[in-house]
């Protein structure tokens, strides 16, 4: 994509793939997750092209990390870089552009329509006032359509069911276009289906160029989709590399504290809970 005319006439940035991706990286980074001690710092870099899984028990401090590498909380030592930059020194505007996030829970402020709620995701890349094109509107309803909801545009959000929502906030994400998209458990209450297709949804977007790093309790949608594994333990240990080197069943069985039988099918290991 390359630069066009905005609604206000002025030239407008458009999401570019390419020249100025800047990897995410964690930097010695110790997540803040109150009453723990710090743990293992966390030092990696989530590349264009690659699919990272975040695993590990409730309460390890997933969602804490996401929203770190957001820069929506303070690391408690360490610091989240994009590039050669530090997140704290970017404008948010200029980290949206960037980094989009998918949340766990959301909740809806005001009542908005499917939509609108999709056109949210081209705010980084208007000048504030300026209203949205009919390209933004392109983009919007791509979005939708890509996630099965284009013949929802018109309803409220609060009236849509869960898995419904969950797809808007991934249009969303995909209208917005940034290098590196952070989710939080993005298949929540998608039906087998729709968690298939927006997981090939996540690595068509990796295949481009971009990247993607999520906090999966799927183990199984994790060893199918994710090339590279984090796995976080409660005590802040923590263990990331390849997901051929993470899929260890000793290692994911302490992850757990759960025994594990392993099965293959489609040449990749199915880990089934042990009874
Ligand atoms: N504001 C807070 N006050 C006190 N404790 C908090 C606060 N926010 C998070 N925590 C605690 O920090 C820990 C990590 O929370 P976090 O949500 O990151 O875990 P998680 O790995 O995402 O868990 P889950 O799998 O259940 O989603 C939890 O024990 C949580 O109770």
């Amino acid at each position: 994509m390359g630069s066009s005319e905005g609604a206000l006439g002025g030239p407008r940035k458009e999401p570019q793939i390419g020249s100025q991706i800047a990897s995410l990286q964690a930097c010695g980074l110790v997540v803040d997750v109150p009453g723990r001690a710090d743990g293992q710092p966390l030092d990696f870099t989530v590349e264009k092209g690659q699919i990272w899984g975040v695993l590990g028990p409730n309460g390890a401090g997933k969602t804490t990390l996401l929203h770190t590498l957001a820069g929506l909380r303070q690391p408690r030592k360490g610091e989240v870089r994009l590039g050669s930059q530090s997140l704290s020194s970017l404008k948010r505007r200029a980290v949206s552009q960037q980094l989009g996030l998918v949340f766990q829970e959301r909740q809806d402020g005001f009542p908005a329509t499917v939509l609108e709620t999709a056109l949210i995701g081209r705010h980084p890349w208007l000048s504030p006032w300026q209203m949205e094109s009919g390209k933004d509107l392109a983009l919007a309803r791509d979005a939708l359509a890509r996630l099965d909801m284009a013949p929802f545009e018109d309803r409220l959000v609060s009236s849509l069911s869960g898995g419904e929502r969950q797809r808007v906030a991934i249009a969303t994400v995909l209208t917005q276009a940034p290098h590196t998209w952070l989710l939080d458990e993005p298949t929540n209450h998608l039906d087998l289906r729709h968690q298939v297709s927006v997981l090939k949804l996540l690595a068509q977007q990796a295949s481009e160029g971009r990247a993607v790093f999520m906090c999966l309790h799927d183990l199984n949608l994790a060893a199918r989709w994710c090339d590279h594994l984090l796995l976080l333990f409660p005590d802040g240990e923590a263990r990331w590399g390849r997901a051929g080197e993470m899929l260890d069943v000793a290692l994911l069985e302490r992850l757990y504290d759960q025994k594990l039988t392993t099965v293959e099918a489609d040449g990749a290991p199915v880990f089934v809970p042990a009874r």
